[in-house]
């Protein structure tokens, strides 16, 4: 199949070697000449298992090209899918100019029966809207023979630092598509496109468009809910003595509860559950209808973090003035290089403003562009003087008084803790991952506190 695939991203770029590996001929258009050069070249900007070997693998097989000409690739597709950013706006909510932006560039180009089916995450109504913007675009033109198109919903899955995985053996497919013949002809496309999936079980689902588009916030909030239900559950545990991990391993095994998204930690953090939770609720609140739930949810969310450096200011007296404070992990999650939203991010200000200099580790982010990308260059540049990047991690715990887990990359799950003990000014572990057994670590002489351990 002839397959468009509207941005780079983490969700396009996997989406479109993907699909080129299935067999597809795919043109992926990215906005950004610089990154197109990269992949042009074979440079995969970003850190994804698997990635680079697929776009290299299609790029030389000729079946994924890269261009930043939207009109190519709509004169290339049978379907385009959407997979463009849709950030949180100022108030909480989607912004869908990205996505409204793509639209209106189908509508000038499109001269064929077009499937646009968006894969990017937006609320209930935006494939309505999608709809519009194109046949706008078409009726300025003012064409004898007006193109059919139809606007599915095909929202996406995918966890970054699995993506590749997860799209090639995807839980299942949600498709949603209008009523009527255009319907049935995208309903038709998408399942070619998505057959190979379907060899040893149905993985369609299919379904009206405001429900698929539903369907992917409610996932992502459920997911939420059980994170934020956890470090609720682990703040209860601190209070009376009980050990959240025990209590995680004890609930897990009931199979209607499941050992997945149960973990207490710093909250959730990354470019998707901060952003979707925020506007799910204020499409709730639009439709005069609070998610009260899910509101919890977030509230629980916001809090966590902080509630974590508030417990290593109560081990300090309150203050880390001329303290040294090692970090290990800086992405929201092991396995990307992703930093968006991380809970890292707020423990790097929270600590610095309380007067700490942080030593920090990560095998992917080495340089506080990189943290704190986005921020403002003031914003970094106070920041600077506050914040080493060390090279490996006994070298961050050199001379700390303290050493501080936001994420759990694998390096960090066996030191050598007699190494450790040594590197570090005093022998404290404040571990926002529950890594280690409080017991132990108490054995090898440190003071351990970890999120919801039973300690108060
Ligand atoms: N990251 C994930 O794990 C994930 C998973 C599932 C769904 N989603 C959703 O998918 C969407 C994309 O997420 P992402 O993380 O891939 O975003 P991203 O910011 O990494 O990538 C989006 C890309 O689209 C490009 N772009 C924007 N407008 C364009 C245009 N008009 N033409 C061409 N390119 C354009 C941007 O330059 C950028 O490279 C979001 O709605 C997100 O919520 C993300
Ligand atoms: O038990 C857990 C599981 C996760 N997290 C945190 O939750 C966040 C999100 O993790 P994860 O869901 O693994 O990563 P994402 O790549 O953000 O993927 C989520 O968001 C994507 C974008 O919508 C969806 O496609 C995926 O299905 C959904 O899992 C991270 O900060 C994790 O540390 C926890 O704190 N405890």
């Amino acid at each position: 199949m002839k397959i468009t695939i509207i941005g780079a991203g983490y969700v396009g770029l996997v989406s479109s070697a993907c699909f080129a590996e299935l067999g597809n001929h795919v043109v992926c258009v990215e906005r950004d000449a610089l990154r197109v050069a990269q992949l042009q070249s074979g440079e995969v900007p970003l850190h994804e298992p698997g990635l680079q070997e697929l776009v290299a693998r299609n790029l030389a097989a000729g079946r994924l090209a890269f261009a930043t000409d939207v009109a190519l690739g709509v004169r290339h597709a049978q379907v385009l899918f959407i997979a463009v950013g849709t950030p949180m706006a100022a108030d909480g909510s989607a912004d869908l100019t990205q996505v409204l932006e793509v639209a209106h560039a189908v509508g000038r180009h499109v001269s064929r029966f077009l499937v646009v089916a968006n894969k990017s995450t937006v609320p209930v109504g935006t494939a309505q809207r999608v709809h519009d913007a194109i046949a706008q675009g078409l009726a300025a033109r003012q064409l004898a023979r007006v193109p059919a198109f139809a606007v599915a919903s095909n929202p996406e899955f995918l966890k970054e630092g699995a993506a590749v995985e997860d799209f090639m053996r995807p839980d299942r497919v949600v498709i949603g598509v209008p009523e009527g013949r255009a319907g049935e002809r995208a309903a038709g496309l998408l399942r070619r496109a998505y057959a190979p999936f379907n060899r040893n079980r149905e993985r369609m689902v299919v379904m009206d468009v405001k429900s698929a588009e539903l369907a992917k916030y409610a996932a992502n909030a459920l997911l939420a809910t059980k994170i934020s239900f956890m470090n609720d559950m682990a703040a209860l545990a601190d209070a009376v003595g009980a050990d959240i991990e025990q209590v995680r391993r004890g609930i897990g095994s009931d199979r209607r509860i499941g050992y997945d998204f149960i973990y207490a930690g710093l909250g959730y953090g990354g470019s998707c559950f901060p952003k979707d939770v925020a506007a799910l609720c204020h499409t709730a609140r639009g439709a005069g209808q609070r998610l009260r739930v899910v509101e919890a949810v977030q509230a629980v969310n916001d809090a966590q973090a902080g509630r974590f450096v508030q417990r290593l200011l109560q081990h300090f007296g309150g203050s880390l003035a001329g303290r040294v404070i090692a970090l290990w992990g800086l992405t929201f999650k092991p396995g990307t290089d992703d930093v968006r939203e991380a809970p890292s991010r707020i423990l790097v200000r929270r600590l610095v403003a309380a007067g700490a200099r942080v030593q920090a580790h990560d095998p992917l982010v080495h340089s506080l562009e990189q943290l704190m990308a986005g921020d403002p260059p003031a914003r970094r540049a106070r920041l600077a003087p506050h914040v080493a990047f060390c090279a490996g991690p006994l070298q961050a715990a050199q001379g700390a008084d303290a050493l501080v887990i936001a994420t759990e990359w694998k390096i960090y799950r066996s030191p050598d803790f007699a190494a450790l003990r040594r590197a570090l000014r005093a022998p404290v572990i404040f571990d926002g991952r529950n890594l280690f057994d409080p017991a132990e670590l108490g054995r090898q002489g440190f003071f351990y506190q970890g999120v919801g351990r039973g300690q108060r």
